[in-house]
């Protein structure tokens, strides 16, 4: 197997390997990583953009946000969100090895237990929480913070739910603000318990989560940091970068199913003697499969794409978080704080605000802490027809699935259990976002060219159910500016502003926000196929014999968190998937 350095040329490829991965991003670089651990697997990751060189822009945590728009970005842009007051939104995506790992708020928390046994109610043995967390654990390392930071900011944790010799640091960054301590203190005065943990399944109410950073270097820590660079080192692992994977090759056997042979892409091909992986994302995965020829028939008919599986649920079921900010002016706030030589101090000591990232403290509330209105408004989106609010001429297949996705989602989210709208405080306002959106996008391809980006529509708000969730969310962080520890930094509402009353009038205030979290998934969901489902419990795409997805786009119902842990989780639970039938192709 060995041959140079192991990001290779077109010249120095193998043959073939036992497994090519398409897509070097959270998922894809973590599954090439992992299966080259064993010598006897050799493996090819193809990943459309560079390794970077260790930018600032990516490593630095306090540059969070500055990659976007970046030639490390898809740069991709949503259809106009008609129902959303007709914006057109940025769809950032990563474009190297690491994808959005590299781009993203470095948070680093995971779902609530609910959230993940949603997804086994859905048809998904193997999945739920209990059975998923040692895959969570094998990602992490985790630091806990030093003993003072830990008391003064009462930042606990369960040391049972982490791990602590995994691929990816978690740890809480040195610099802290205590901005946010009227306002725990204020949602503990309103009955709203600080957990002991989010990583432990109770990621509820209020509680601390780490970022994905490293705490000796205080840099982010990432695929590339924690996967590609112990992988590199190896002979059995090789990966081709600036490498567009144009299409999938395959041959249709005598029972119907396809085996797909090769992977192509200008100049060249790849072939796996056992499977195929495919980890393009949730925009770049269903744009290859449909390209391919799996996917609804009616849409590859219309780019002449030959049907090789008619999977309706590719490019359906798309979900985010859109978020929206209350904002506010406190009269009597903590004194404003001038991050004075950031540069400076993180230069000489990685101190000050530039060696923090994303937020690390977060309410996710339950939607019966919400508003006492949770039954009506669950009973109302239960009645709803499956298919009145999912675009027309939807597959029936995808139409059941969301039928039995909306009695899942219900019946969990009138538990005190399952997180409905993540909160996150910062001195001049809440950011809000709707965690368990009831309105379904879907991802088209646009052309047969995998270089033209496909349609991305969101579909912000398409389900009314949506905004009554919204509407209760703003009118419970006004009843928490109404407590006396919030009302005694003498708040104004600048935005929407108290005049914003009626349920109507804050509804269209927020159509007119929102915006994406940057958690696009859910566009490949792991579902049975009769409900609409592209891969099964094992990330087996249906109709096809050796082909995976394993990335974001698998997640069948979006979970409540940032969903990067929840991607690498995946990960690392697909690579036990692969190696359970390794044997199976020889
Ligand atoms: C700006 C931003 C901020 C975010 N903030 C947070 C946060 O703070 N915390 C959190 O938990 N989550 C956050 N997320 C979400 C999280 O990072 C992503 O959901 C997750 O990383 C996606 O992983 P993935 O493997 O599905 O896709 P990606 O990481 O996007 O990987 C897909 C890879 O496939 C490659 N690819 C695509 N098509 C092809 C092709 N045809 N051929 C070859 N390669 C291809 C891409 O270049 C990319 O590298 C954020 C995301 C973004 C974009």
């Amino acid at each position: 197997l060995a041959i140079g350095p192991r990001y290779i040329t077109e010249r120095q490829k193998l043959d073939s390997y036992d497994y090519v991965v398409v897509g070097g991003g959270t998922a894809g670089i973590a599954i090439g990583a992992r299966l080259s651990e064993r010598p006897n697997i050799n493996v090819l990751v193809i990943e459309a953009g560079p390794v970077d060189a260790g930018d600032d822009i990516i490593t630095t945590p306090g540059k969070v946000g500055q990659v976007m728009g970046t030639k490390f970005d898809w740069l991709f842009k949503s259809e106009v969100q008609t129902a959303a007051n007709g914006r057109v939104i940025n769809v950032p995506a990563g474009k190297l090895v690491g994808g959005a790992s590299a781009l993203n708020g470095m948070c680093f928390d995971r779902g609530a237990a609910a959230d993940y046994d949603a997804w086994a109610d859905l048809g998904n043995p193997g999945w739920t929480f209990d059975e998923i967390l040692p895959y969570f654990k094998r990602n992490e390392k985790f630091t806990p913070p030093p003993k003072e930071q830990a008391e003064f900011y009462n930042i606990t944790w369960d040391p049972s739910a982490h791990g602590f010799d995994g691929a990816i640091h978690s740890s809480y960054p040195s610099y802290m603000t205590d901005v946010a301590r009227p306002w725990r203190q204020a949602l503990n005065s309103m009955g709203i318990p600080q957990e002991l943990d989010g990583h432990n399944g109770r990621a509820i109410n209020m509680f601390w989560a780490p970022n994905s950073l490293d705490p000796v270097n205080v840099t982010r820590s990432y695929g590339k940091t924690g996967y590609y660079f112990p992988a590199s080192k190896r002979s059995n692992f090789h990966i081709l970068t600036d490498t567009v994977v144009q299409k999938l090759i395959h041959k249709t056997n005598v029972d119907g199913s396809i085996t797909v042979e090769s992977v192509q892409y200008k100049g060249g091909s790849a072939t796996a003697k056992r499977e195929v992986i495919v980890s393009a994302g949730a925009i770049g995965s269903p744009r290859l499969l449909q390209i391919s020829g799996i996917g609804p028939s009616p849409l590859l008919k219309k780019f002449n794409i030959p049907v090789a599986v008619e999977l309706p649920g590719v490019g359906s079921n798309y979900q985010d978080h859109p978020f929206e900010s209350v904002r506010y002016t406190l009269r009597n706030g903590p004194p404003a704080t001038f991050p004075v030589d950031a540069e400076r101090l993180y230069r000489t000591n990685k101190t000050g605000p530039w060696s923090a990232s994303g937020p690390t403290f977060y309410a996710f509330l339950p939607f019966p802490t919400i508003t006492s209105k949770y039954r009506a408004i669950l009973d109302k989106y239960l009645a709803q027809k499956p298919d009145a609010y999912l675009p027309a001429g939807t597959d029936p297949t995808v139409v059941a699935g969301y039928a039995a996705q909306q009695k899942v989602l219900a019946k969990h989210l009138a538990s005190d259990l399952m997180g409905a709208t993540e909160f996150i405080y910062g001195g001049s306002g809440i950011t809000l976002s709707h965690q368990h959106e009831f309105s379904r996008g879907t991802v088209q391809i646009a052309s047969t060219d995998v270089n033209v980006q496909p349609i991305i529509d969101f579909r912000y708000a398409t389900n009314p159910a949506d905004l009554d969730v919204l509407v209760e969310s703003i009118r419970w962080i006004r009843s928490a500016y109404a407590t006396p520890i919030m009302q005694a930094l003498q708040p104004i509402e600048n935005s929407p502003g108290a005049s914003v009353e009626t349920d109507e009038a804050i509804a269209n205030f927020m159509k007119g926000q929102m915006t994406t979290m940057y958690h696009s998934c859910c566009t490949n969901p792991m579902q049975p196929r009769e409900l609409g489902g592209v891969v099964d419990s094992k990330l087996r795409v249906f109709g096809t014999t050796n082909l995976r997805v394993a990335d974001a786009s698998v997640i069948p119902l979006i979970p409540g968190t940032h969903i990067q842990s929840t991607v690498y989780m995946i990960a690392e639970k697909a690579v036990d998937l692969l190696l359970e039938d390794f044997a199976k192709f020889d």
